[in-house]
């Protein structure tokens, strides 16, 4: 029988973004501004640097005029390479010292890995960690890339292209500075690593959290999930939009009017990951359940999947299900046949 989160469930977990980018993209110049804002008051920020100094001993409660910061420095070096006991240990410290009172209460978490960090495996973890996945819930990747040097860090350092073909939303900083041709040609490369995702502008960490984080992490009543929002977003879902780019990255969306059958969906979405492997960048979607009220939220990083939310109803007039893939050096024809093939009469 399938297994579905329920979306009251869901709601229930802690919203985590993680907020990445290459070294001094401008990471921490954005993080200080957003937590200044009303709109962000209640954020946890557990932050990752390269350093010496052990955790406990970095959670500071220093007021910052803005209230009481909330901020857990995880020092093991690179997040992404020593991530389970790390991550794990410093987001157990942050609700521990919560529920002990020494930690202000907090509504969301920012977690800041190390410039040259992958945010895959710690997108990953949150998923897949049974302990973190029950008391979270990863609701956005964002990526910083510097306007005047991105160009060249993404053409030298595979660790900037894996950051910018991650995000959910990419985020332009120090265009103050860049001229506009080299704004331009990093938007170009960016769009082509990364097709579906947002491009936004972030001069000296000026911006609107409304504008960069999705409405349910801000906590706003009645918000739908993430993956629906992020589909909204997306050009008008055709049947078996291919979107090709550059290093064999592309995104294919899948739609249609009727529902998959959830056990073959199941069957066939593993398939796909596992086969995918590394290749599978990411994948969202809203999948109609027959017999059911309300579509059903996927969402993968690579082959580790989201527990599926089950939602109460659809979020909107649009009932058709969609998958959205984004693959690298994946032949997209099987993909296309394989969902096609959920819709034949058995
Ligand atoms: N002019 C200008 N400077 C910026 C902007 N954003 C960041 N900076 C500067 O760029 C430098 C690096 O910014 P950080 O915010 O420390 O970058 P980071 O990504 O956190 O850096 P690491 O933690 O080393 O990876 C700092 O000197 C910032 O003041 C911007 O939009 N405009």
């Amino acid at each position: 029988m399938a297994r579905f989160v329920p979306d009251a469930a869901e709601q229930a977990r802690l919203p985590v973004a993680i907020l990445g980018g290459f070294l001094g993209s401008g990471k921490t110049t954005l993080l200080n501004a957003l937590l200044r804002h009303p709109a962000m008051a209640d954020t946890a920020v557990a932050i990752n640097e390269f350093g010496e100094v052990p955790i406990d001993q970095h959670l500071v409660e220093a007021d910052s005029g803005t209230g009481p910061d909330r901020t857990v420095t995880m020092a093991n070096g690179c997040l992404c390479c020593d991530l389970s006991g790390d991550l794990e240990g410093a987001v157990m410290r942050i609700f521990s010292r919560r529920e002990a009172g020494t930690l202000p209460r907090f509504a969301r978490l920012i977690v800041e890995p190390s410039g040259l960090a992958d945010p895959s495996p710690i997108a990953q973890a949150l998923l897949r960690n049974p302990i973190l996945s029950r008391v979270l819930r990863l609701d956005a990747i964002l990526v910083t890339a510097d306007a005047v040097l991105g160009r060249g860090q993404l053409a030298r350092h595979p660790e900037a292209r894996a950051q910018a073909s991650l995000a959910d939303r990419l985020l332009l900083t120090k265009t103050d500075l860049a001229e506009p041709a080299e704004e331009a040609a990093l938007r170009e490369a960016l769009s082509g690593l990364n097709p579906l995702a947002p491009l936004t502008r972030c001069r000296r960490g000026e911006a609107d959290p409304a504008a960069l984080f999705p409405a349910r992490f801000l906590g706003l009543p009645g918000a739908p999930p993430p993956v629906v929002e992020w589909l909204a977003g997306l050009p008008a879902p055709a049947p078996h939009r291919h979107h090709a780019h550059s290093q064999g990255i592309a995104s294919l969306s899948l739609v249609s009017d009727a529902p998959p059958p959830w056990e073959g969906f199941e069957a066939w979405f593993r398939r796909v990951r596992i086969e995918g492997g590394e290749r599978l960048l990411r994948a969202k979607g809203l999948i109609g359940v027959p017999g059911r009220p309300g579509p059903v939220v996927v969402q993968a990083v690579q082959h580790v999947l989201h527990p599926p939310v089950a939602l109460p109803s659809w979020p909107a007039d649009d009932r058709r299900s969609r998958l959205v893939l984004i693959t690298d050096g994946i032949p997209h024809a099987p993909l296309r046949a394989g969902w096609d093939a959920l819709f034949q009469p058995a």
